[in-house]
């Protein structure tokens, strides 16, 4: 028997429950040749079901991890629930510590599962940030979160689609702390890590990486910064020594049109929005993002709580069937 997948379900305000029953009923999950346990909230998820008018029932099992079954028509859903919120009463977009401990608990539990070898990977919903923060964890997303919880010092977070996969060398922190952030050492470690996992889950036998430059034109030279000269080129140059094929420090505005035309691997990005302005530009609704360097697997959808469209059934469930798609192909490569 395979092992499963778990689904976490993110922030219960949000469009996390919706966008993972939405994909089951819609049957865009079936292709997926291991069991699926979403980690989350019975109630809540029999919520979202009533939302996209979903004839679902919910029974109690004790199966393996799952403890409850949801069940519309001849398809079933298995779930471990662990929390036990008031579902009717939660209000849409405006999480309390209660949810913010939930989304912890079942990313925690879905991590612990992985490391101990019960599941062969983990697909997480959207959290809220300020919601974990106010349940006491002070990670600013799951990235760091699943860092620590795996004792692992460096990790990648990596967002991609078919045309297109970034890699980025700083995460969640304020622009103006990017340069001062940047360090030589970071970078090759994070271009270590990009090479290594593209080897090992995306068939790249060379992987072809571009790094990008922080400043315009690359710093034109030291006039408008010299980050490029100081941090960058070592860094690239140190890769380099160890044979994996890194360029750059090249200009960010014109990289990403050969790119995305299929002339590199992944692009090494220097901070969050110069990597996924094009990402989501190209795969706003199919992009999937994932950890590198993790000793377990885990992807994610690429969007946040949406709670703009949380509680109107209209959210696309696009990018998690890409999440749970790729989490289930990296796992065959484990
Ligand atoms: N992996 C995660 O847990 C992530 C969590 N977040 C969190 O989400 C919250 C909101 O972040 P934002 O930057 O506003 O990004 P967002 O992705 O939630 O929303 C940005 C825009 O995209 C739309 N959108 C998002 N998901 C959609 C979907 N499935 N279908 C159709 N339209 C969709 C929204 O309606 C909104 O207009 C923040 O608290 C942020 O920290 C953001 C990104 C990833
Ligand atoms: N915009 C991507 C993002 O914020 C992902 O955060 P997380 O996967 O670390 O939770």
């Amino acid at each position: 028997m395979h092992k499963p997948l778990i689904l976490t379900m993110g922030d219960p305000t949000g469009v996390g429950p919706e966008v993972i029953l939405k994909a089951w009923l819609s049957g865009a999950l079936d292709g997926v040749k291991r069991p699926l346990l979403v980690a989350g909230d019975t109630a809540v998820l029999q919520r979202a079901a009533h939302l996209l008018q979903a004839d679902c029932t919910t029974g109690e099992i004790a199966d393996g991890l799952a403890t409850h079954m949801l069940q519309a028509g001849n398809r079933r859903l298995a779930v471990r629930s662990l929390s036990n919120l008031p579902a009717p009463q939660l209000s849409w977009g405006h999480p309390d510590a209660h949810c913010g401990k939930a989304m912890l608990d079942y990313i925690n539990w879905a991590c612990d599962q992985c490391l101990k070898g019960t599941a062969a990977a983990m697909v997480t919903g959207p959290i809220n940030k300020q919601a974990i923060l106010a349940a006491g964890c002070d990670a600013p997303g799951h990235t760091e979160l699943l860092a620590r919880r795996c004792r692992t010092d460096k990790v990648v977070m990596m967002l991609g689609g078919a045309h297109l996969k970034v890699c980025l060398v700083t995460t969640h922190l304020p622009l103006k702390e990017v340069p001062d952030t940047l360090t030589t050492e970071d970078i090759v470690a994070t271009i270590r890590i990009t090479d290594s996992a593209f080897r090992r889950f995306f068939g790249c036998r060379n992987p072809r990486l571009a790094v990008l430059a922080l400043n315009p034109h690359a710093g034109e030279g030291g006039r408008f910064g010299d980050e490029e000269e100081r941090i960058i080129a070592p860094a690239i140059a140190a890769a380099r020594q160890c044979g994996i094929n890194a360029s750059g420090p090249h200009s960010a505005d014109a990289l990403f049109h050969f790119a995305a035309r299929g002339d590199y691997d992944a692009v090494v990005c220097m901070y969050h929005d110069q990597g996924l302005i094009p990402l989501k530009l190209l795969h706003f609704e199919d992009g999937v993002n994932v950890t590198l360097g993790l000793p377990i697997i885990r992807t994610s959808v690429d969007h946040g709580t949406a709670y703009d469209l949380a509680g109107t059934g209209k959210a696309d469930c696009s990018s998690l069937v890409a999440a749970v798609t790729m989490a289930a192909q990296m796992a065959e490569k484990q």
